[in-house]
């Protein structure tokens, strides 16, 4: 399908600029590309990515999450994620809240386990709709694979950075062991009143968040600024971001900030808001805390902590990630302190 155009971003919002990251020069190692997408991540750990090279697999699972979403609702709840705390299947829209107070959220979403696609046709974690299995090998497949390596890649330029002994990072994210990464596609209804949370404001459970938008709605809420501010879409660019595990296995180098979706401001707010998102996440046995005994780098950073005990969680990567989507979801809701249950590394900014 030709990728449509859509009206203008407006340039009457506050919006945040990122880091422009070329993926090409990174996998040619270019150190000053290095050096711009370390800035990047250690500073608001949100960036551009260009020259990915993953447009016609984004493109692809676009037009997947429409077919899917386009299914009976009834259909779709049969590979719901449940209640216990597993990300892996469909969410309806309304299931989490989006604040302390209740409030539902708006988007609905699909998650497909890496390990589900790339052991495809075995299943790993669950099952998906029948027309999800059937693009798994010429849709999600290439996805997940591109997405993995791009990740990896980052990875092993924060390794090297952060003194690491080589590919610490890399086994840690290991593609043998089981993990919470996935590929997620969202979809946000149109016409949502502008000043209505579709997602409310967290921070990546995970490592690194690979993500895929074309209309405005992504906010960031950047440290030490009060207003939130929305990141605008470049056509061609992903976003990437750092998510709470990198930030806590680094000792706080790399920087998990806090974000959340709203519906496309100005002339794009009658338009449904697709995204595409890919994350890397530990394996389920990795437990979060600073990698202090592998780097001084880190070591040293963790003792410049104003609170160094927080970099050991003391839980795995599987505890972390169940405890904040379980308590997101609004059938386990008892009160406010259901939503706090839910946080990350957000330091009271949500
Ligand atoms: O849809 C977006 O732009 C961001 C989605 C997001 O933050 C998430 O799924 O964690
Ligand atoms: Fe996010």
């Amino acid at each position: 399908m030709p990728v449509p155009t859509f009206p203008p971003f407006p340039d009457d919002v506050p919006t945040h600029p990122l880091l422009v990251v070329d993926y090409h020069l990174l996998k040619a190692g270019d150190k000053n590309e290095i050096d711009r997408l370390w800035e990047a991540a250690t500073g608001l750990g949100f960036w551009y990515l260009k020259n990915h090279g993953t447009e016609e697999e984004v493109n692809a699972l676009f037009d997947l999450g429409e077919e899917t979403m386009e299914l009976p609702l009834e259909e779709k709840m049969k590979y719901e994620q449940g209640d216990a705390g597993s990300s892996f299947g469909y969410k309806a829209a309304g299931a989490n809240a989006v604040d302390a107070s209740g409030l539902k959220d708006t988007i609905e979403f699909l998650n497909v386990a890496k390990d589900d696609a790339l052991a495809f046709p075995k299943v790993a974690r669950r099952s998906y709709p029948p027309n999800v299995n059937t693009k798994m090998p010429s849709v999600i497949q290439p996805f997940v694979r591109k997405s993995v390596e791009i990740n990896m890649t980052l990875l092993g330029i924060f390794n090297d950075k952060l003194d690491l002994p080589e590919g610490t990072l890399q086994k840690l994210h290991s593609l043998e062991e089981y993990s919470g990464s996935e590929a997620r596609i969202i979809k946000n209804p149109p016409g949502l009143s502008p000043e209505r949370m579709a997602i409310g404001a967290h921070t990546d459970f995970g490592s690194l968040s690979f993500l895929h938008n074309r209309l405005g709605g992504l906010q960031v809420l950047p440290p030490g600024i009060e207003e939130w501010q929305y990141v605008k879409p470049l056509p061609g660019h992903a976003i990437c971001n750092v998510g709470d595990a990198l930030a806590l296995l680094s000792g706080g180098t790399l920087h998990s900030n806090i974000h959340r979706v709203m519906p496309p401001p100005g002339a794009q707010n009658p338009l449904t808001r697709w995204s595409a998102v890919f994350f890397t996440r530990p394996g389920n046995s990795v437990v979060l805390r600073a990698l202090v005994d592998q780097s001084d780098f880190i070591k040293n950073r963790v003792s410049k902590q104003p609170n160094p005990e927080s970099f050991d969680t003391g839980v795995t990567s599987l505890e972390w990630f169940t405890r904040r989507i379980k308590n997101q979801r609004l059938k386990n809701r008892t009160g406010p302190e259901t939503w706090l249950a839910s946080r990350g590394t957000e330091q009271g900014r949500a």
